[in-house]
């Protein structure tokens, strides 16, 4: 599951370009270039494979000779040349006249190949995305970007081999782009510019040991977990009665073991996230499952973490100074209805305005100051969300909770105004958002048979929205031009974490029992 991080690109574009001794500052003006412009455009021709054309790129101007074809010979080199331009075009914002080509300038067998679409992923042109934040020009940092402990490689834990999973993933290695790093250390964009594409999609399995009950059953464990693959082992009988086992093996882009804690599954599939936040990045994280895998278990402690490092990145200095505010809001879809979760379950309302942005109609936020307040927000709301008993857990969500952080950007004077109507929250301009969405459980209809009338109504909506889920993953995936949004409420809500400046974790989870539900989910998330 490739595809591309824009916003990673511009910034790891706006430190090249900024550097003293760059030519002009601007990529895209005209005039005599530097050596160190020549070398920094030498290293981005060579990061695409095209360092042969660094000379006569070089001491052009190169939007021009792109429009020419200038040096570059075949579809494919053309192909890379213009993706490159592409992305030093999402950098354009450092105030010079952005380059864009036209249908003319793009060889027609390129651009509309899958190939190309799939580098840059269908829902990822999405600009009306972008127009919610106008913030691009005040996100230029003209510094590297201030380590943080949490950045790919800047922590002697995520060197650990122990420490995490994801770790060789989100370097890079073992696959190509589709796993290389979502956030970008400075050491980062100097030495591997097409590092800045991360995953669309990323897709992390964790298995749950067994429980009390199934210890006493005396089942049998029939996941092997290993690297990023896991197996199955499902008992099958032949014809003639003779027991057998068939193996199903499957990738992913990470796999957790059951001795994995919490604290690394944040480490390695939310915690490289964070950083892009603060460069519009609309990210969510969701947990998929049968009921009773262990998806709530999973996503609870996430956001608290989660805050906790936007807190403190909020504080960094690159950001002190920049009004930023962290938000939080909690609400559910329950039978196809939104119920705010931190508002007694007042009845919600789901819009989109004229930029097809998704708008919550009445939707409280709050204003998150420290970590406390997360998990007392959690709290408060888990106790409000639907609940019910399912034949595999006691004590089942039968919705999708959606707890979502939200940075946004306040100007002093709005600020002022509104302190008097006390709602401050919808004035400020979303920066990046992170969504966390603990759906609900999906069953089989063979685990359904005790269910009274009203779980199984529930149950049937939970598998339509996740069918709906599904549907819209895989387009996406696909790089299809058109994605079923409108399958589901779930899927409508989720909308803006499909397109723009987005990218999708997905955490799968594996009950250590064979079922024929499991080995469908599995084979549904890996595809
Ligand atoms: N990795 C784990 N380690 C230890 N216990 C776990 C783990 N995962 C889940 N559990 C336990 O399994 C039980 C079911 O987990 P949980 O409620 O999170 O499932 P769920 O997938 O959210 O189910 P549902 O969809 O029905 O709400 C809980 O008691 C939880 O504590």
């Amino acid at each position: 599951m490739g595809g591309q991080m824009q916003q990673s690109n511009a910034a790891a574009a706006a430190s090249l370009y900024d550097q003293p001794g760059a030519a002009g500052g601007s990529f895209y003006s005209a005039g005599p270039t530097s050596d160190a412009g020549d070398a920094v455009m030498a290293r981005w021709l060579q990061s695409a494979g095209l360092q042969h054309l660094a000379s006569p790129l070089a001491s052009n101007n190169m939007p021009n000779a792109l429009m020419q074809g200038y040096g570059a010979q075949s579809t494919e080199e053309k192909q890379r040349l213009f993706k490159l331009m592409r992305n030093l075009n999402f950098n354009g914002e450092s105030g010079s006249e952005p380059f864009t080509p036209t249908v003319q300038s793009v060889p027609a067998d390129g651009f509309h190949s899958p190939e190309f679409r799939g580098d840059f992923g269908a829902g990822l042109l999405d600009l009306h995305a972008m127009d919610d934040t106008e913030l691009l020009s005040e996100h230029v940092i003209p510094e590297p970007f201030e380590p943080s402990p949490f950045m790919v490689g800047s922590t002697a834990s995520f060197d650990d081999e122990n420490s995490l999973i994801g770790n060789k993933h989100l370097r890079g290695e073992g696959q190509a782009d589709a796993d290389a790093p979502a956030v970008l250390t400075a050491y980062d964009k100097e030495i591997v510019p097409r590092e800045n594409n991360v995953a669309k999609i990323r897709v992390v399995v964790r298995k749950r040991p067994l429980n009390k009950k199934e210890l006493s059953r005396r089942e049998d464990d029939v996941v092997t977990v290993y690297d990023n693959a896991l197996t199955v082992h499902e008992p099958k009988l032949k014809v003639d009665l003779t027991a057998y086992v068939e193996k199903h093996e499957f990738c992913f882009d990470a796999v957790l073991g059951e001795d994995v804690s919490n604290d690394e599954v944040y480490r390695g599939t939310v915690e490289p996230i964070i950083p892009t936040i603060f460069q519009r990045t609309k990210a969510t994280c969701f947990a998929y499952g049968q009921t009773g895998s262990g998806k709530t278990f999973t996503m609870k402690p996430l956001p608290i973490r989660a805050a906790e490092d936007l807190l403190r990145l909020l504080h960094q200095t690159v950001y002190r100074n920049q009004r930023f505010k962290l938000w939080l809001s909690y609400f559910e879809i329950y039978g196809g209805k939104l119920f705010d979760l931190l508002c007694d379950r007042k009845k919600l309302c789901m819009r989109e305005d004229g930029r097809q942005q998704v708008c919550i109609v009445g939707l409280q936020e709050f204003e998150v100051r420290d970590v406390q307040i997360v998990k007392d927000y959690i709290e408060r709301g888990n106790g409000a969300r639907s609940t019910g008993s399912t034949g595999a857990n006691e004590e089942s969500s039968r919705s999708h909770a959606i707890l979502q952080l939200v940075v946004k950007k306040h100007s002093e004077k709005k600020d002022m105004r509104q302190n008097t109507d006390g709602n401050e929250a919808k004035n400020g301009k979303v920066v990046g958002k992170i969504s966390f969405i603990d759906l609900a459980g999906s069953e089989r209809g063979a685990d359904t048979t005790d269910n009274d009338r009203q779980t199984r109504i529930e149950g049937a909506e939970i598998n339509k929205s996740l069918l709906a889920l599904k549907e819209c993953i895989r387009a996406l995936d696909n790089d299809k031009l058109h994605i079923p949004f409108r399958g589901s409420k779930l899927t409508e809500v989720l909308r803006d974490s499909f397109v723009g400046n987005s990218k999708t974790g997905k955490k799968s989870f594996k009950k250590w029992k064979c079922e024929e539900g499991s080995i469908t989910k599995l084979t549904t998330s890996s595809t």
